[in-house]
């Protein structure tokens, strides 16, 4: 293993491994610390975890914890992913995990940059852009767990962190690869370890690699690690590897327990277009236990579309707009119902699976971690991307080709597209 990666939830995770993989290095994505040791001839191992919102040290000690396991598969250079909208509070997680990974590795410094062009997020000033807002006027600034309220990543990021932050303006980024790395020494030398890169586009991003390619750990989005496989390649550590595709084919359906607003058009864009869609009020989850006949009722659902049409795409969504899923937490509490939610989900993943599923959209962070916890998926390798930041992903050892979409990923028409490069009906 030449990288190794730690990200903070499993779509991110998917997305870093997409980059890396389109870059031409073959990677795996593993949910979870692996308890075996990487198969033979993976370059860039993902570990996704779902610590960007759990409490600070234990997000530190489960980053740490896949840092060991990477650093035993043989990986010298490190990724730490978050997300290209930064979701951290003040508490952390993104700093205190960047300083404990930098100790724990000895490297002198991190570059951190979230900037992802392809899906609109850039870094201007230190301040971090979603289209041509700011991050403060994105919508994030309402985020249920981690409310954006401050753009200038410097100062989110140094109300987070220990040690001073640098930064590398745009200025510089343009000179190139040379006067990135001259700024960035300056920046350690001056004791700023933690350095936020500007970049508005890939090629700024590609010189951002070249600079600190070979730095010991960089953070950020995935378009942090666009230039890594080239800087890889350039050093004969890695010749371009692209194993071929072959999706799983089989009956397929999307599961949508995303509230973001990309996911909101998704899921009224596959209604619209005539698909079967099932939605789960919180009153219904809240209704039955853990382990309740819900999940089945609804998989039971599924099948019968299936039986009917077998290139049926049936939708299962609790996805909500923020006015119905605020009442509903305040109804039930934030963290009972999207637990109940996420069990439910998860579950109902576990009862597709069983009446046959082969192919599989979840959408959400937190909503594909349960996801994948229910189906005790381990390792999955990289197909080709279906829309920026999402690729196909097949399950190692089952058949089982699935997407894992983040929240705010994905044109209107994703579910029936991703189902479509999943493989056939
Ligand atoms: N109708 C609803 N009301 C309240 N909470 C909901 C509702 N539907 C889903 N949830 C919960 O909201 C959370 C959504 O988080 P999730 O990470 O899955 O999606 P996201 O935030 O849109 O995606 P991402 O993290 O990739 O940006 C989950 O815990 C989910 O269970
Ligand atoms: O970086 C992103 O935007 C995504 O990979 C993600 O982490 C969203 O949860």
């Amino acid at each position: 293993m030449i990288l190794g990666c730690v990200a903070d939830d499993f779509t991110g995770a998917s997305d870093l491994a997409n980059t890396l993989a389109q870059g031409g290095m073959a990677t795996t994505l593993y949910a979870g610390v692996p308890e075996a040791p990487a198969a033979e001839g993976v370059q860039a191992g993902v570990v996704a975890l779902k610590s960007r919102t759990i409490p600070p040290a234990e997000a530190v000690a489960q980053s740490l914890a896949a840092l060991d396991w990477l650093q035993a598969q043989g990986a010298l250079s490190f990724v730490f992913k978050y997300c290209s909208t930064f979701d951290s509070t003040d508490a952390g997680n993104i700093g205190p995990v960047a300083e404990a990974m930098m100790d724990a590795t000895g490297a002198a410094r991190a570059l951190v940059c979230p900037a992802f062009p392809g899906a609109g997020r850039t870094v201007y000033q230190g301040h971090l852009f979603v289209g041509d807002r700011l991050l403060s006027e994105s919508g994030m600034e309402n985020h249920p767990l981690t409310p954006m309220r401050d753009p200038d990543i410097r100062r989110a990021l140094a109300r987070q962190s220990r040690g001073p932050v640098g930064h590398v303006p745009l200025s510089i980024v343009e000179r190139g690869p040379a006067a990135v790395a001259e700024a960035m020494a300056a920046e350690t030398q001056a004791g700023r370890r933690l350095i936020v890169a500007d970049a508005l586009t890939d090629a700024h991003l590609i010189d951002l690699g070249a600079a600190a390619g070979r730095d010991t750990l960089i953070t950020g989005g995935s378009g942090v690690a666009t230039g890594l496989p080239g800087v890889f390649l350039a050093q004969g550590l890695i010749s371009v590897s692209r194993a071929r595709w072959e999706g799983v084919d089989g009956p397929g359906a999307a599961v949508a327990g995303s509230v973001s607003r990309a996911t909101q058009a998704q899921v009224a864009a596959h209604r619209a277009a005539g698909f079967a869609a099932r939605t789960v009020t919180p009153e219904e989850a809240m209704a039955q236990g853990d382990g309740g006949p819900l999940a089945d009722e609804l998989a039971d659902w599924a099948a019968e579309q299936w039986s009917r049409d077998p290139a049926a795409a049936p939708l299962i969504y609790t996805t909500a707009d923020p006015e119905a899923v605020s009442a509903a937490q305040a109804r039930h509490g934030r963290e009972a119902l999207s637990a109940r939610f996420e069990s439910l989900t998860g579950a109902v993943a576990a009862a597709l699976l069983a009446r046959g599923a082969r192919r599989l959209v979840s959408a959400g962070g937190e909503t594909s971690g349960a996801v994948v916890a229910a189906l005790g998926l381990r390792a999955m390798a990289i197909g080709p991307e279906i829309d920026p930041g999402v690729p196909a992903l097949k399950a190692e050892g089952r058949p089982l080709a699935l997407a894992l979409k983040s929240g705010n990923f994905g044109g209107p028409a994703f579910f029936a597209k991703a189902l479509a490069a999943l493989g056939k009906p």
